[in-house]
């Protein structure tokens, strides 16, 4: 259900090489949006996204799963697993096994399904997320070009229906257009299957264009200094967000010029 709290992350430290990077972070994530956590190198953005999907322990605070109701802790013994589907830049696709098994392995673990029925899903997932060509199915990781290994990893994310996406910066490394066909395909998911995304970006082009919300990690303040939607932030933010946000922008785009114009 669209605007259903899927997760709620309760006053949470994160921590790494024994130094504080965060504290009291709190903020929930929603069924249908795009939450983008943003910041500078460093300020704990992929450490956050661990303690999410229960990779990392934290030594405060609490990540709870509050999708239908029920609230598990995503580190307690009833983990949301197959809840959250994980597309990582290191946890990319198993390079001994062809695209297409790649995708099968989890329906083959946690699902009843017969063969064909996990080869459908599979290729269905594939379809959903651009690589229809039935040869990229069959194809070795390794052969793909980088944009379609991204793409594949989220089709993977996604095998077993996860009502929650978890994507640590998706478009780094691919040129514009291949970065903008991604952006599509999260709005897609979003729009299309309802899915909640949670997204790790240093792209501001990307941010602005699938983002609903953004929660800005300050790196000197050590906490989140601003939850909202990124264009409002931009203008309105407070002044370290509205900079983060404003670099590189041409002058002319300016709001007082955008009003003037
Ligand atoms: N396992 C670890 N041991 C020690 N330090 C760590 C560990 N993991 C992360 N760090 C440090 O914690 C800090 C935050 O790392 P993290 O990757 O979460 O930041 P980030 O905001 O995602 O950065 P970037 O934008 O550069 O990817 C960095 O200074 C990093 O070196």
């Amino acid at each position: 259900m669209a605007g259903e709290v899927l997760m709620r992350v309760d006053d949470l430290s994160l921590h790494a090489g024994g130094r504080e990077l965060q504290h009291g972070l709190g903020f929930d994530v929603r069924a249908g949006e795009v939450l983008a956590i943003v910041g500078a190198s460093g300020c704990g953005k992929s450490t956050l996204l661990r303690h999410m999907i229960g990779l990392q322990a934290p030594q405060a605070g609490r990540v709870l799963w509050t999708a239908g109701g029920a609230e598990r802790d995503v580190h307690g013994d009833d983990p949301p697993h197959r809840e959250i589907g994980v597309a990582f830049q290191a946890g990319a696709l198993w390079s001994s096994m062809t695209v297409g098994e790649n995708l099968m392995l989890p329906l083959e673990l946690y699902t009843d399904l017969d063969a064909g029925q996990r080869e459908r899903q599979a290729r269905y997932k594939l379809a959903l997320a651009g690589l229809s060509d039935p040869a990229t199915f069959d194809a070795e990781p390794a052969s793909l070009s980088g944009g379609m290994r991204k793409r594949a990893a989220i089709a993977r994310a996604l095998v077993l229906d996860p009502p929650m996406l978890c994507l640590d910066e998706p478009s780094a490394g691919l040129d514009p257009l291949t970065s903008a066909r991604l952006d599509d395909l999260i709005l897609r998911l979003k729009r299309d299957l309802g899915t909640g995304v949670v997204l790790v970006t240093h792209e501001l082009d990307s941010l602005f264009a699938v983002a609903d919300r953004m929660l800005f990690l300050d790196v000197e303040a050590h906490t989140a200094t601003a939850l909202g939607p990124p264009k409002e932030l931009r203008e309105h933010g407070p002044e370290p967000v509205r900079e983060f946000l404003n670099r590189g922008r041409p002058a002319r785009t300016t709001a007082a010029e955008e009003a003037a114009a």
